[in-house]
């Protein structure tokens, strides 16, 4: 998919949000348990009653590698789904993958050739050489992590190092990365405060913003900053509505969270 597709697929949903599907077997409605594959019933269920509501979904791959063969079936099946009924959506293989070039290449093609996904998200640790091996796949999307959500963001991400802190080298150096037009990156919704100084850096970029819900970050701080001529969001929930209700109407209870958010964003593109 295109960042054009993406950004014209907002504007007609109204909506920058993006769904995770982090499938957690002791978490879901009971009932499902029954089935054949309950990840993927549960999954299928999510996306058909919030596809209108988002603009991207995001398996965080560990969930599905807990349950071994299964769990990647589940996957598979959950990446096909959203491919064959739903093609305009934006789809995230939260891998946090990234290793010495070959590997990288190989990482690359599992999850952009294999399994279909638009992106990946990527560790900057490794550097250029693990890094361009994804971004040398055309309509493809590259989220490399520059702030994370969590509290161990602080122990080396934000370290000042030569003058500066350590994600701001992250993003100025895969500025110049070969085919950097295909990077996104991962800012926390936690570190709202940060946005002013990263948008100095990457103001074109798009932005992946996990954290808001069930880790607390909040919304309207996110897009105060964050907000580009393009949108150039993407927020990022998923306990808050997946795990709304454990019950028959989970379903449901994942569109009413869906649509507040919706809503929210509705209101924020509409005042802009
Ligand atoms: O790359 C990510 O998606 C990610 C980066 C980050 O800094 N923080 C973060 O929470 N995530 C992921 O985003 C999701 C957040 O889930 P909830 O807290 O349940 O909404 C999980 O799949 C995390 O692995």
């Amino acid at each position: 998919m295109t960042t054009q597709e993406l950004v014209q697929q907002i504007y007609k949903k109204k909506s920058f949000l993006c769904i995770g599907l982090d499938v957690d077997l002791t978490k879901i409605p009971k009932h499902l348990l029954d089935k054949e594959d309950p990840i993927f019933e549960f999954n299928k269920a999510i996306i058909d009653a919030t596809h209108h509501l988002a603009v991207g979904y995001k398996p965080n791959i560990a969930f599905y590698e807990a349950y071994g063969v299964k769990g990647w079936k589940s996957l598979e099946k959950t990446i096909q789904y959203i491919n064959i009924n739903y093609p305009e959506l934006f789809t995230i293989a939260d891998a946090k993958r990234g290793d010495i070039g070959n590997t990288s290449t190989m990482y690359a093609k599992a999850f952009f050739e294999d399994l279909a996904f638009d992106s990946i998200t990527i560790a900057p640790y490794m550097g250029k050489d693990s890094v361009e091996p994804f971004l040398a796949f055309k309509n493809k999307h590259t989220i490399l992590l520059a702030l994370t959500s969590n509290q161990g963001a602080f122990d080396f991400q934000t370290k000042n190092v030569e003058g500066k802190e350590l994600y701001k080298h992250v993003l100025e150096v895969s500025k110049s990365y070969k085919n950097a037009e295909n990077l996104m990156y991962v800012v926390g919704a936690t570190k709202a405060e940060y946005l002013s100084d990263i948008r100095k850096i990457i103001p074109d970029s798009f932005l992946l913003v996990p954290g808001v819900g069930a880790q607390g970050g909040n919304l309207d701080d996110v897009c105060k900053y964050g907000l580009n001529h393009q949108v150039g969001l993407l927020i990022n929930s998923s306990r808050g509505i997946i795990y709304a209700s454990d019950g028959l109407d989970y379903a449901e209870a994942a569109v009413k969270k869906a649509l507040e958010l919706q809503k929210a964003m509705e209101k924020i593109l509409t005042s802009k």
